[in-house]
């Protein structure tokens, strides 16, 4: 159900310490290979919101175990995998693209389906892959079924992954439990997203899989078992940039505790944008502090790596002085939403100066007025319109409901966040 937000703007520099939940890209990743795992596994401060309940009910429902803990965390414990099963996709790339491959493990038939919008976002490299390596399904797109025999034979797949990393990430994060383990090799324009495929690799090696990554465009997971093991999860540093965001627009200081001084997630690329618009960016003990400047500055920058960030920061670009180029971004028009086309309409909706190019877009400054920002379905556009909103009277988010694909409770924080400022 969709949810009416009036962004609510702040009443000066916005000073405040946020403390963030967990990764949703790390979470998924641990549930999976929890569920594969030889033994029971802890994962202490995941994330528990859309993205990653969806994760454990799908993984439950094909005869996983999770027990919740009372520090929030889940013990997870691994069964036979079994259909018949229905798994609900939502609207998370992490759950279209990383279950099939496990799914493929289990013996019986399993469908899968999802939002509306899920229904057009790219799986067809994913599908032909497992295919490939053996698996029965039919379908290129969501909804499909799987029909397993508790068995993958595995081996070598050629796909293209331009379409998003998370293609890779999926059937890496399975194929230690594939008879011949697995090798997927990439052709076609460069992968988008590539951190995270080093998150995929960081992860399954710290569950003792052996990865070789030696060839560019290729990786190999050798069969063999999937460690247990207790699982810490990182703050998620994407949905960390919206709060930090709301100290750039207003001048204000805003800490995110718990920063990884090293870290695979493509959030952390946030500090040299953030720089480069004029904020001062310190990283301690503290956490991560951003103080915003007067004004801040556009940037020209090639988002590939870190794409998931686009809507934060066109939000930032939407109120800074001088034009903002975004490039590299060509595969986020199959995130929840086109994104490249959600943000220009409802940039210049508000009266701002947005175009569209081939692989991103441009953004020049221009007065922006009050009105209805329109989410789309994507969490991440609703949280752009909630950094527009902070300075700019009269916003009003269509859905900020969209949210808790990856945030529980993103409302209330930022009232939280804003409360403290005041
Ligand atoms: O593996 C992951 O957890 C993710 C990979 C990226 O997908 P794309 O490669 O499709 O951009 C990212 O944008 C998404 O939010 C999460
Ligand atoms: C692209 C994103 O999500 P998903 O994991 O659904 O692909 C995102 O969170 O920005």
């Amino acid at each position: 159900m969709t949810q009416h937000w009036s962004a609510p703007g702040a009443a000066g520099p916005v000073h405040s310490t946020v403390p963030v939940p967990g990764s949703k890209s790390i979470t998924n990743r641990v549930l999976v290979l929890a569920a594969l795992a030889d033994e029971p596994s802890t994962v202490h401060a995941p994330l528990r919101s859309r993205d990653t309940v969806l994760m454990a009910s799908a993984l439950s429902s094909l005869g996983v175990l999770f027990a919740d803990r009372e520090d929030g965390g889940w013990d997870v414990t691994p069964g036979l995998l079994r259909g018949p099963a229905d798994v609900d996709c939502g609207l998370a790339g992490t759950v279209m693209r990383f279950l099939p491959p496990a799914a493929a493990l289990a013996e019986g038939e399993i469908r899968f389906d999802g939002d509306p919008q899920a229904r057009t976002r790219p799986m067809g490299a994913v599908l032909d892959a497992l295919r490939g390596l053996g698996a029965e399904v039919d379908g290129d797109a969501l909804p499909f079924t799987m029909r397993g025999t508790g068995s993958v034979p595995g081996g070598e797949v050629t796909i293209d992954a331009s379409g998003s990393s998370q293609f890779v990430s999926g059937l890496l994060l399975s194929g230690a439990r594939y008879d011949k383990g697995v090798t997927v090799r990439h052709a076609g324009k460069p992968v988008p997203s590539l951190p995270h495929i080093d998150m995929t690799v960081q992860t399954l090696r710290a569950a003792g899989v052996r990865v070789d990554t030696g060839t560019a465009d290729v990786w190999h997971v050798e069969p063999g078992v999937i460690g247990a093991r207790t699982w810490h999860v990182e703050p998620d540093l994407s949905n960390a940039t919206v709060f930090l965001a709301a100290a750039a627009v207003t001048g204000g200081e805003v800490t995110v505790p718990g920063w990884p001084a090293v870290t695979t997630q493509p959030g952390d690329a946030v500090r040299g944008i953030l720089e480069r618009m004029g904020c001062e960016v310190a990283l301690s003990d503290a956490g991560l502090t951003v103080r915003g400047p007067e004004k801040l500055a556009g940037l020209d920058v090639d988002l590939r790596d870190e794409s998931e960030l686009t809507p934060t920061v066109a939000a930032l670009a939407a109120l800074a002085e001088g034009r903002t180029v975004i490039r590299g971004v060509a595969h986020i028009r199959g995130h929840e939403t086109d994104r490249i086309a959600a943000l220009v309409n409802e940039i210049n909706a508000l009266g701002g100066n947005a175009t569209e190019t081939e692989d991103g877009l441009v953004i020049d400054p221009a007065p922006l007025r009050g009105g209805l920002w329109k989410a789309y379905a994507d969490h991440r556009m609703a949280t752009a319109g909630a950094i527009i909103g902070l300075v700019v009277p009269g916003v009003e988010v269509d859905d900020i409901g969209s949210t808790t694909k990856t945030i529980p409770d993103f409302p209330g924080m930022w009232d939280a966040m804003l409360t403290g400022a005041r």
